[in-house]
């Protein structure tokens, strides 16, 4: 019998035997850096002249991998490919495939201080923060393959005399993956095993910054789990030289998107229009960015709403859709506030993630790099700088310290604005009243949090506030899968909820049978 699904614990370095053992596996990933990673269409390795390289962030100089780069000929190959598998696959019982997921989910778990050192070379995570990106694969996997158990039979529906009903959950066909690179393991993972479990075939192009940890993935999936060839195909290469062929195709029947809002537009629109020999119309699971809010009123815990406000905002160095970019501080204790975070925040410290003493690592590229400074610098015409702001030359690692920046106005673009780094806006307001108002003035809805110890206004915020993940007295990050399902709303995305109960569903179409006898 299946245990019930219980989240991964996180690791506790604390413990000798466990820093040790991320020691060592950052001491043999180290030895694999730099080596040349094929395509796999059909459970074919295709090797490329062209290839692209992922680079270490904190170490720029550094290769972690180099990638065949998949053209569009490739992208419309593994498209068809996946097709055909999909017809053996889709027949396949749910709780064989959901046996794939809980083999891969066994072997991540005995293999996870390695997964997590391919994250620290490649995206610069903290260890604590590249445990919890490894433990959310692993959960996505064991509640994903649950799921499907629980969706693969007849569904329960009114009884009528004289006849049987039944309504059963069937897959959809072949499932674009398009994660990003923030949470490279665990959203890549997520997305391509609900895909799977639900019965249908990826063709799973990873994030361009981030294509190390997944190709170690489908290998674990293919080698290690045996998944069948053709029902995962791994197309890494440039979205914005191949991404419009695999939304585009006429046999894609899913996009499964996490990014920026740019690109999840994009998808939305390029997905809608029909092409010549389509047959459906396309299913789009689409989460993007956010620009999330922590409120803190007069009545609340001053110290706890600092560490969270800290923890949030700076984070994997504030890379996270869920990210605390927005302190919205009402007046009477804005500047005890403002003094308690950027106390902590002086405490942080940042440098090369293969030390476990940083809190804080390199942000993801040059463009990512580049992007935050201009902020930094709107930051600093829009309000009054009290900490970070300066960086060191980019080619050392591109390092950018913890930015605040405080007296920024509700309207302004640093309040309004998905940065995507370690810069923090702190905004004041008249009251509570106005303080929730200010969380709702952006464009998007992921995640917020509000400090307060009147029930009566987190009564209303639980009405009022509008975001996917609302979090009352803690920190805004940090969602738990099967905890707190997570995704948002407005221009956040489609309104999905990843490790939920319904998120398989969105993978599945509905089929009603009626058998009169
Ligand atoms: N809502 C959520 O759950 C969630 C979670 C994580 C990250 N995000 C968001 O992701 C963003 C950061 O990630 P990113 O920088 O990787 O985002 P991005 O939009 O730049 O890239 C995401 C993916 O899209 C691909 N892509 C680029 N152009 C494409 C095209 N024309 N067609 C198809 N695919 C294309 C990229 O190669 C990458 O794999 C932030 O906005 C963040 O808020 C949202
Ligand atoms: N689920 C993550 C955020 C994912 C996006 O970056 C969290 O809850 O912090």
């Amino acid at each position: 019998m299946l245990p019930d699904y219980r989240p991964e614990p996180f690791v506790d370095f604390s413990v000798k035997a466990n820093a040790d053992a991320m020691r060592t596996a950052l001491s043999k990933v180290g030895d694999e850096l730099g080596r040349t990673y094929p395509l796999l269409i059909g459970g074919e390795h295709i090797e490329l002249a062209d290839t692209f390289d992922s680079l270490n962030p904190a170490k720029p100089s550094q290769v972690v991998g180099s990638f065949a780069k998949a053209t569009v000929e490739h992208a419309n190959q593994a498209v068809e490919v996946a097709a055909t598998a999909f017809e053996t696959w889709r027949n396949v019982a749910a709780e064989e495939r959901a046996r794939y997921l809980f083999r891969a989910a066994a072997v991540m778990r005995r293999r996870k201080f390695e997964f997590m050192a391919w994250l620290v070379y490649e995206v610069s995570k903290s260890w604590a923060e590249a445990d919890a990106d490894v433990a959310e694969a692993i959960d996505f996997m064991e509640y994903y393959g649950r799921q499907a158990i629980k969706f693969g039979g007849p569904q329960p529906v009114v009884a009528y005399n004289g006849e049987e009903n039944e309504l059963r959950y069937i897959p959809l066909g072949v499932t674009v993956v398009i994660p990003p690179w923030n949470f490279a393991l665990a959203i890549m993972v997520g997305m391509t095993t609900a895909a799977i479990a639900a019965g249908n075939t990826v063709v799973l192009k990873p994030a361009s910054a981030s294509p190390a940890i997944a190709a170690q993935f489908v290998r674990l999936l293919v080698e290690e789990a045996g998944l069948p060839d053709g029902v995962v195909n791994f197309v890494p290469g440039s979205g914005g030289a191949m991404g419009d062929a695999l939304v585009d195709h006429a046999k894609t029947r899913v996009i499964a998107f996490t990014g920026s809002k740019e690109i999840g537009l994009r998808i939305f629109e390029r997905s809608a229009k029909l092409q010549p020999g389509q047959i459906w119309l396309k299913r789009t699971i689409l989460e993007m960015g956010g620009k999330d809010g922590i409120v803190v009123d007069e009545t609340a815990d001053l110290d706890a709403a600092a560490d969270a406000i800290v923890a949030s905002a700076f984070g994997f160095q504030g890379q996270k859709c869920s990210a605390c970019s927005r302190a919205i501080i009402v007046e009477s204790v804005y500047d005890s506030v403002l003094k308690k975070v950027v106390d902590r925040t002086k405490k942080l410290t940042m440098g090369d993630p293969t030390d476990p003493k940083q809190h804080m690592g390199a942000v993801v590229d040059q463009k990512a790099f580049d992007k935050i400074r201009e902020y930094i610098e709107i930051g600093k015409s829009e309000g009054r700088l009290m900490l970070g702001g300066e960086t060191g030359d980019p080619a050392d690692g591109y390092f950018i310290p913890p930015t605040i920046i405080a007296d920024i106005a509700p309207e302004a673009r640093l309040s309004l604005e998905e940065i995507f780094g370690p810069v923090l806006a702190f905004i004041k307001a008249n009251d509570w009243k106005h303080a929730l108002q200010i969380a709702n003035n952006t464009e998007y809805g992921l995640t917020g949090a509000v400090f307060s110890r009147s029930r009566e206004r987190l009564e209303e915020a639980r009405r009022d506030f509008h975001v996917g993940n609302l979090y009352f007295n803690r920190k805004c990050t940090g969602a738990l899968v099967g905890v707190q399902p997570f995704g948002g709303f407005n221009m956040s995305g489609t309104d999905s909820k990843a490790g939920g109960p319904d998120y398989l569903l969105l993978f599945t179409q509905a089929k009603t049978i009626t058998d009169r006898f």
